[in-house]
């Protein structure tokens, strides 16, 4: 029993409005009243910045957005991005995909997202960081950056480098903040941040195809079966999501990348391409031309039509769309980017039996992690130092009593001494990042799976995800307030 309108293809053109169509479908299932609805579903505020840079002997004119989504929990969190095509309807269907999606993965935060409308590539260094300062200043004067009511991260066009420039603007106005570098995440590990950050979304990516994976019911509805190993994957942006989310499959798990598109061409191997060689290409040379062990498709979208097992849109919103969904081969597509499929889209899928692991899921793991170097720099200790001290001395208990024992029963043994090295010696930073980041993906995915099996009318792994999400924020304004 459904009753969502499905809009006229011609006027359905917003991302924003793809992604309430999809909080349309779920509310359906749920017993809110329709102004809590309202409430979860709009998103608060969006700033809009314009500001002149010295440039080039002359001055030049920016526009950048922060949006911000919903403010139930703060501080409100979200990636800022660097490309032409940032508007505000894409920052504000971001921020409130960053609200559904931190819900999800019960880390606490509201949902923000802003953007500067920008192509990094024709900037120097120096350029760059002039830029991005004035702007993280812009946002910042208006608490839009802040340790306890904004704190941005990377996501297209941005990275590490970025994120070190805008804690450095903000110390620098905020010099008596002793948590000033909590005020955004994805920093370097060398100025606050923290182990796994850079790959946790697509180490996200990994873990939440694993945990698919471990569930052969869920396997067989894709109409698959088996494990990951030899599954043939075809991946779409081969940057900060993408090479790591293709990395690990094919290095850890057996899949393999058939298909690498990207800004300027696709490549394509049926026995599988290597990535970091693919990777390395681009780093040298801009973009996929040119490398020499695959083939060259330069209309590269027709490779997500291919032949696969498993799609990974990592790179824009709204390619999979009315134009293309029908001819979408693939069973499985796990979505490491924000928004990669339309509503339309979606519906045309849905129809066809097609298994989506939908965003909100699917990408976690960055802000996951983002949280993991927030909680680090407001408790100002190393990450894991107080489990490593306990760990330490739980495993020396153990070490003690085994030689007391052997000592009592009279056949003294003595435990080798790398074994007491590597029992001894407690998880780093990285291990524990990457065991919080699976124990998270695991967990939230038992949790949307749950409803998807129980109740066979919500349809989808998306709109039970959504479920999820918006009950835990309807939840939250009912205990809090409005
Ligand atoms: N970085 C994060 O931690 C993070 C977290 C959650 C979600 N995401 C989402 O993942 C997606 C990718 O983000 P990212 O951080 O990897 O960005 P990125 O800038 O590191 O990489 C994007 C890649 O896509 C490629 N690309 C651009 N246009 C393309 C086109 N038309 N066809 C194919 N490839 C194209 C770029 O060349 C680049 O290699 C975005 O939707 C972003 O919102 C990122």
């Amino acid at each position: 029993m459904e009753h969502v309108q499905i809009p006229d293809p011609l006027v359905e053109h917003g991302f924003s409005a793809s992604v309430d169509h999809m909080f349309d479908r779920a509310v359906q299932f749920l017993n809110l009243s329709p102004g809590l609805e309202q409430k979860i579903r709009v998103c608060n505020a969006t700033y809009t910045v314009r500001f002149g840079v010295r440039l080039r002997g002359g001055i030049e004119t920016f526009t950048g957005y922060r949006s911000v989504h919903s403010e139930h929990m703060e501080p409100v969190k979200g990636g800022i991005r660097y490309s032409l095509d940032v508007n505000r309807d894409e920052v504000e269907a971001l921020a409130s995909l960053m609200t559904y999606k931190c819900a999800l993965v019960e880390a606490p935060f509201g949902g923000s997202k802003g953007g500067l409308c920008i192509d990094p590539r024709q900037y120097s260094e120096e350029e760059l960081e002039r830029i991005t300062r004035r702007f993280a200043y812009e946002l910042a004067k208006r608490d839009l950056i802040h340790p306890s009511q904004n704190v941005p991260a990377p996501d297209m066009g941005t990275g590490e480098r970025e994120m070190a420039w805008i804690a450095d603007q903000y110390a620098r106005m905020n010099t008596t903040d002793i948590n000033a570098q909590a005020c955004v995440t994805g920093k370097p590990v060398s100025a606050g941040g923290i182990e796994g950050r850079v790959e946790a979304t697509g180490r996200g990516v990994q873990y939440g195809l694993r945990e698919f994976f471990r569930h052969p019911e869920d396997v067989a509805r894709a109409g698959l079966q088996g494990s990951l190993d030899g599954k043939r994957v075809i991946v779409q942006g081969l940057g900060n999501v993408g090479y790591h989310a293709a990395k690990f499959l094919s290095e850890e798990d057996g899949a393999k990348i058939i298909a690498i598109l990207e800004h300027d061409g696709g490549l394509f191997s049926e026995s599988g391409l290597d990535v970091e060689a693919v990777r390395q290409w681009i780093l040298q040379h801009g973009g996929v031309t040119g490398f020499p062990d695959a083939l060259y498709v330069e209309n590269a979208p027709v490779l997500l039509e291919e032949d696969c097992e498993i799609l990974i849109p990592a790179a824009l919103e709204g390619v999979i769309n009315q134009h293309n969904a029908a001819r979408i081969k693939a069973p499985l597509i796990i979505e490491a980017a924000n928004g990669p499929i339309t509503f339309h889209a979606n519906e045309v899928l849905r129809a066809k039996g097609t298994v989506i692991i939908p965003d909100l899921y699917a990408n976690a793991g960055g802000v996951t992690v983002s949280y993991f170097e927030w909680v680090k720099n407001l408790s100002h200790i190393k990450f894991g130092r107080m489990q490593r001290r306990q760990e330490e001395a739980r495993h020396q208990l153990v070490v003690d009593e085994l030689e007391r024992l052997s000592k009592a029963i009279g056949t003294p043994w003595e435990l080798s001494a790398d074994f007491k090295s590597r029992y001894l010696r407690g998880a780093d930073e990285l291990e524990l990042v990457r065991s919080g980041l699976d124990d998270t993906m695991r967990s939230a995915y038992q949790s949307i799976r749950a409803l998807w099996h129980v109740r066979p009318d919500i349809g989808d792994l998306r709109t039970a995800a959504y479920c999820v999400s918006i009950e835990r924020i309807a939840d939250s304004y009912r205990s809090k307030g409005l």
